[in-house]
């Protein structure tokens, strides 16, 4: 599945049982792109969590990315994963789940790192924490004009992740993101009001 442009959701541990229906909510508001990020390291939880995740993603044609673990997403056929700095390879993780897989790279506020994920072989580059994130307070800060760069330097999709809202996105956009990577602004709302926020951020991208 190709990377497709627009809002990038990121599922959060905290929706617990309201996992899937967030996640439909997003989606039917006009998610892009959705990536499972859970921290928990409850094996069989994650599996199964993933799995249906992933039955939901097919209904709506949507890619869904598993964060920071190949082996999950081979378990389950996820269409790719997100790999940060210390997450393991880009190049096993691409020998491991083919030419076809979406394979995402953190890259913080660097060029550098960035040409080594183009290196290892890295379908995006994802740049943030681009403002003061409640997800990850510790989060290192990059400048929104590496996204520009960035995209001109090497031509691959740029995401611009950490402590993005409605209010921010557009600067984001001005500065060449490709995908806006959301948790807190889409899945810490009440359930009923993900759809609508979801929806607000895909107009920006039309
Ligand atoms: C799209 C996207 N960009 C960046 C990250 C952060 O990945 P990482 O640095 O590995 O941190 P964790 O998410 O694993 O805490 C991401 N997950 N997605
Ligand atoms: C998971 C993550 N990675 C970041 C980075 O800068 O690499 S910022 C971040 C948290 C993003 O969540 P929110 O939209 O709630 O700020
Ligand atoms: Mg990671």
């Amino acid at each position: 599945m190709k990377m497709p442009r627009g809002l990038y959701v990121i599922t959060d541990n905290s929706l617990g049982d309201l996992l899937l229906a967030a996640v439909e909510a997003a989606l039917e508001g006009g998610a892009a792109i959705v990536q499972y990020r859970d921290k928990s390291g409850d094996h069989d939880r994650r599996l199964s969590e993933a799995h249906s995740l992933l039955a939901l993603c097919r209904r709506y044609d949507r890619p869904l990315l598993i964060n920071d673990d190949v082996d999950l997403a081979l378990a389950i056929g996820a269409d790719g994963v997100h790999l940060g700095r210390t997450d393991g390879s880009l190049a096993a993780a691409r020998e491991r789940l083919g030419p076809d897989a979406i394979l995402g790279a953190t890259c913080h506020d660097s060029l550098g790192y960035a040409a080594e994920a183009v290196q290892g072989g890295a379908d995006y580059l994802a740049f943030g924490a681009m403002y003061p994130s409640a997800t990850k307070p510790g989060a290192h800060r990059a400048d929104p004009a590496i996204l520009g760069l960035a995209k001109v330097r090497f031509g691959l999709p740029v995401v611009a992740i950490g402590g993005i809202n409605t209010d921010n996105a557009p600067e984001l956009l001005a500065a060449g993101a490709d995908c806006l990577a959301v948790i807190h602004d889409i899945f810490g709302r009440p359930l009923p009001d993900i759809r609508a926020r979801t929806a607000v951020y895909q107009q920006l991208f039309d």
